[in-house]
């Protein structure tokens, strides 16, 4: 299946689910854009908004209310116990128009377990559809009381579950394209079977994509596009992606609700727009645009694509992309940064999430610290913590080529006070990985399902030694890796790495810190046993985040430090 990843989209996102996705394009050499340093200091205090308090009772009316005020997270310094100055929900979950567990009254608030267990998912699809795994208590997901007992026997006292909205949060989805054209399905793969399940009143969706899926079906109709024949291999239309736009900036926050605009992906089974019967592929796109795009009565489309992928397999993209209409770019506000996303790049599905997830990142990472962003995507945790936390330096690495552009338009974006060198290097995070390491004080690996790579986590096992000034010779296998990419190779005043000749000064900088952003549970643990081994790092801090409600998945937030555990002085 390849690196299957949680949060591709609704075919790859439940451990019930059966399709995969296969990561994108590897680029060989190491590409790197960059942004110089300015000379600039940080002018203007950063402003985010305070929202809401999981632990505390607050009702949705304070919660909202809450948005007007702000707060200066620049001066709350770095933060080592999570449990304090907790944030909730960004003010997007109310501009993307989600539904938060808590409705009722303050007065008559049940108790925090409660109203994780109580929401209940509600949706007609649920008995066929594979996309969610249980239907109440979509806060309460079981693999939670594993990670509890996983995380106690580390001394993280009462792991947190910091709760999702339980519907609307999908604000990306891939979705298969089946039937015939006057009766077109579009949705998931039943379980165990190759039929698919119509999802049009889906419950975890975000409403726009329910509207731009139903649009999309009446245009198959009057076109007369032909989905796609697993067992043929027929067919044009063979998946669609939609992408929820929510920074909509041209209107004010409260009235974004319902004007999110969906970026569609047509993904089309010929090689390229030049094959035969691409015709029909630019008259649906045309009709959709016409009945939705900018300018239309509906204005619901943000852009649309083609995808041209011919494979035989379940790799739903494939590697040609052709802009049709709409916008070329798709910005988003993560994390106190402006972001661009390519239709081709990787993105969170559950928006309000990740930004809860991003905001208490930021502030595990010390102000002025030199940060290395492995699995950087279009370089989203990077370029947050640049514009966040004033970073010496951020350096991205990714191995989607496709990433590349749009982290320079983000790039452009980032306000000129922000003074940090950052750069986006293409490079698989396997690859002689040490040499990503040296430098940095701070390491954030965010990898697919799948997890660390073993020669990765040798490097940082590697690293945490170095960062406490112990000498190890690095392994053959580290060495040949340096030897055959020579480019990698950075000339240091002194010339103290050679090709050939693997050696670090002792004062050299290495990362004390490793921050880890986990969708894949399983792996985590692997990987969590694999760095802890011989007290090489240990467990300082962990949150656990419910990406998916409904999936028996989370999301974990891991802080560790370089060496063992300090014990405790005890007075005599
Ligand atoms: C879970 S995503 C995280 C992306 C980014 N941090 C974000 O939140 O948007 C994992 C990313 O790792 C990339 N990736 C997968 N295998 C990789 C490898 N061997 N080396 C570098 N990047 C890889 C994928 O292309 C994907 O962008």
């Amino acid at each position: 299946m390849g690196d299957c990843c949680a949060c591709y989209g609704s075919l790859v996102s439940s451990s019930k689910w059966r399709i995969g996705f296969v990561v994108a394009a590897s680029g060989k050499k190491s590409v790197e854009v960059s942004r110089p340093l300015t000379s600039r200091k940080a002018a203007g205090k950063l402003k985010l908004h305070r929202t809401w308090t999981p632990g505390r009772r607050v009702s949705k009316e304070r919660y909202l209310s809450d948005r007007s005020r702000t707060t200066d997270l620049q001066d709350e310094g770095r933060e080592e116990d999570g449990n304090q100055n907790e944030e909730g929900p960004s003010s997007d979950g109310v501009q993307l128009g989600l539904e938060f567990p808590q409705e009722e009254d303050e007065t008559d608030i049940p108790a925090e377990e409660e109203v994780k267990t109580s929401s209940k998912l509600n949706c007609q699809h649920f008995s066929r559809c594979s996309g969610c795994a249980f239907e109440n208590g979509l806060n309460n997901p079981p693999v939670y009381n594993e990670a509890v007992t996983f995380f106690q026997k580390r001394r993280i006292a009462k792991l947190q579950l910091i709760p999702s909205a339980t519907h609307g949060w999908r604000c990306r989805a891939k979705l298969a394209v089946r039937g015939t054209s006057d009766d077109p399905f579009v949705g998931l793969f039943e379980e165990h079977s190759h039929s698919i399940v119509d999802i049009p009143e889906c419950r975890a969706h975000h409403p726009s994509i329910n509207a731009a899926v139903e649009l999309i079906k009446a245009v198959i109709r009057d076109v007369g596009v032909q989905p796609y024949d697993d067992e043929t291999c027929t067919g044009q239309l063979r998946y669609i992606q939609l992408v929820v736009n929510s920074y909509v900036t041209s209107v004010p926050v409260e009235q974004r609700k319902n004007t999110c605009k969906v970026q569609v992906s047509l993904v089309w089974n010929s090689r390229d727009e030049d094959s035969p019967g691409t015709e029909l592929l630019h008259k649906m796109a045309y009709s959709l645009w016409r009945r939705g795009g900018q300018g239309s009565r509906r204005d619901l489309l943000h852009s649309i694509w083609a995808n041209f992928q011919t494979t035989q397999t379940n790799i739903i993209l494939g590697q040609r992309w052709r802009r049709l209409f709409g916008h070329s770019e798709l910005w988003e506000r993560v994390g106190g940064a402006d972001v661009c996303y390519a239709p081709s790049s990787f993105g969170q599905a559950n928006y309000q999430s990740f930004e809860d997830l991003l905001q208490r990142l930021q502030r595990y990472v010390r102000k002025g610290s030199a940060v290395v962003d492995m699995f950087a995507g279009v370089g989203v945790i990077g370029l947050s913590l640049a514009a966040t936390r004033k970073c010496r330096f951020v350096k991205c690495v990714e191995v989607n080529k496709h990433c590349k552009e749009p982290f320079e338009r983000s790039l452009s974006r980032l306000p000129a006070s922000v003074d940090c060198q950052i750069s986006w290097h293409c490079a698989d995070a396997a690859e002689a990985p040490i040499t990503w390491l040296e430098g940095a004080d701070v390491v954030v690996v965010d990898p697919p399902r799948k997890g660390l790579q073993p020669v990765l986590i040798e490097a940082l096992r590697t690293a945490s030694l170095r960062a406490q000034g112990k000498t190890r010779s690095p392994s053959r296998n580290e060495i040949d890796k340096v030897e055959k990419r020579p480019w990698m190779l950075r000339a240091k005043d002194g010339g103290v790495q050679r090709e050939g000749e693997t050696t670090w000064r002792d004062d050299d900088v290495w990362p004390e810190q490793l921050i880890y952003v986990s969708c894949g549970w399983d792996s985590f643990k692997q990987d969590c046993e694999a760095l802890e081994e011989n007290g090489h790092w240990h467990l300082a801090n962990a949150h656990a985040y419910n990406f998916f409600p409904g999936t028996d998945s989370i999301e974990i937030l891991a802080v560790f430090r370089a060496g063992k555990r300090m014990k405790k002085k005890t007075r005599a």
